[in-house]
């Protein structure tokens, strides 16, 4: 390519676009289009710059997100979803480079790519591998609990915590109590879990962060399996990878408490396995930033792998 890739970031404005914006700041590998704030919202204008771009990034609702899509008309044009509209399509490539061998590349030469969402980033970067190692069955009745930063809910729940009324915000939420959150059928089929999971979503009075856990009795798992069996498996599997890590059975003791902070404004990932095993009792934790391997971290790690080789 003579010219340096151009790349389209729609929703730019918004929670998300904006720190993907940040994390592009001064790169001089890539030329950013963005629309005045008047007209980011035209569709016409959107379409204009969708179709004039190498890499459009949709950091949209998930309705604007599939009308964008639509708007295509240069075949040309590669995309970058950080919506759901499109997590569970199988003609979109899942934008989890560490989740499976062959994962980046494919995410490397993908035309669609769709990024996963903030709470799936975690249980699947747990349960996807230890599935896969026969160590969790995958009918396993599993419960998922997270709590996550305000921000997570974008624009409209940051403006409750740091609006004019952020003094009346509540200090922690538990939400989602019909149990039809939009992320366990994400979460079913790219950890490869025959069984829905039960997911329990909560945020707090924390702008970003998430810590997600899942609690596992050993009785219900194969009986070699132990929590350190449950570690090693997670060790082999991100072995070498740059922003996931697995606390040692040294640094899991030492742990007492986990800070949903501890990877804000970075793309970093912390899993941990505890266990109480005269109870028989295990607990898979994953510690990320919603804005960071939960979308615009990962937005940008999937941009530069769509970007060898342009
Ligand atoms: N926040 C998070 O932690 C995560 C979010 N995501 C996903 O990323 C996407 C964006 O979320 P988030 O950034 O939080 O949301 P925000 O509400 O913060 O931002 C959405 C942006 O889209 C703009 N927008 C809305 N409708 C249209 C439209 N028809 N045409 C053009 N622009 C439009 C909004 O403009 P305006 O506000 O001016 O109306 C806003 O700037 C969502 O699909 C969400 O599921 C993914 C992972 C984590
Ligand atoms: C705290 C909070 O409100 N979280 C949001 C999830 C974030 C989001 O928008 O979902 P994706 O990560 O799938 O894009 C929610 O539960 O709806």
């Amino acid at each position: 390519m003579s010219k340096l890739p151009l790349i389209f970031i729609d929703g730019d404005q918004g929670t998300t676009g904006l720190q993907i914006n940040e994390r592009l700041r001064g790169r001089t590998d890539l030329r950013l289009l963005t629309l005045p704030f008047a007209e980011r919202k035209d569709a016409l204008r959107r379409a204009e710059a969708i179709n004039s771009a190498d890499i459009a990034l949709l950091c949209l609702p998930d309705a604007a997100a599939r009308e964008a899509v639509s708007l295509i008309d240069n075949p040309k044009v590669r995309v970058i979803d950080a919506s759901s509209a499109h997590r569970t399509d199988p003609q979109w490539t899942y934008g989890f480079p560490e989740m499976s061998p062959g994962q980046s590349e494919r995410i490397a030469s993908a035309l669609r790519v769709t990024n996963p969402g903030c709470y799936p980033t975690g249980a699947i970067a747990l349960l996807r591998p230890l599935v896969q190692a026969g160590l969790v069955p995958a009918d396993y009745p599993l419960a998922i609990h997270a709590v996550s930063g305000y921000s997570g809910g974008g624009r409209a729940q940051v403006e409750q915590y740091e609006g004019a009324d952020a003094a009346n915000a509540a200090p922690f939420v538990t939400y989602g109590l019909a149990l039809k959150h939009k992320h366990p059928p994400e979460i079913q089929l790219h950890a490869g879990l025959t069984q829905r999971p039960v997911f329990v979503p909560s945020y707090g009075a924390f702008r970003q962060g998430i810590v997600l856990t899942i609690a596992l009795h050993a009785r219900l798992l194969p009986s070699h399996a132990s929590k350190e069996k449950l570690r090693a498996a997670l060790e082999r599997h991100y072995e070498g990878a740059r922003h996931i890590k697995v606390l040692t059975a040294e640094q899991g003791t030492a742990a007492e408490r986990l800070d949903p902070t501890l990877h804000n404004n970075s793309n970093d990932m912390t899993l941990g396995v505890f266990g109480n095993d005269g109870e028989g009792h295990i607990l898979l934790c994953a510690v990320f930033d919603n804005l960071g391997k939960g979308a615009s971290g990962a937005a940008v790690q999937n941009l530069d792998l769509m970007l060898r080789g342009m």
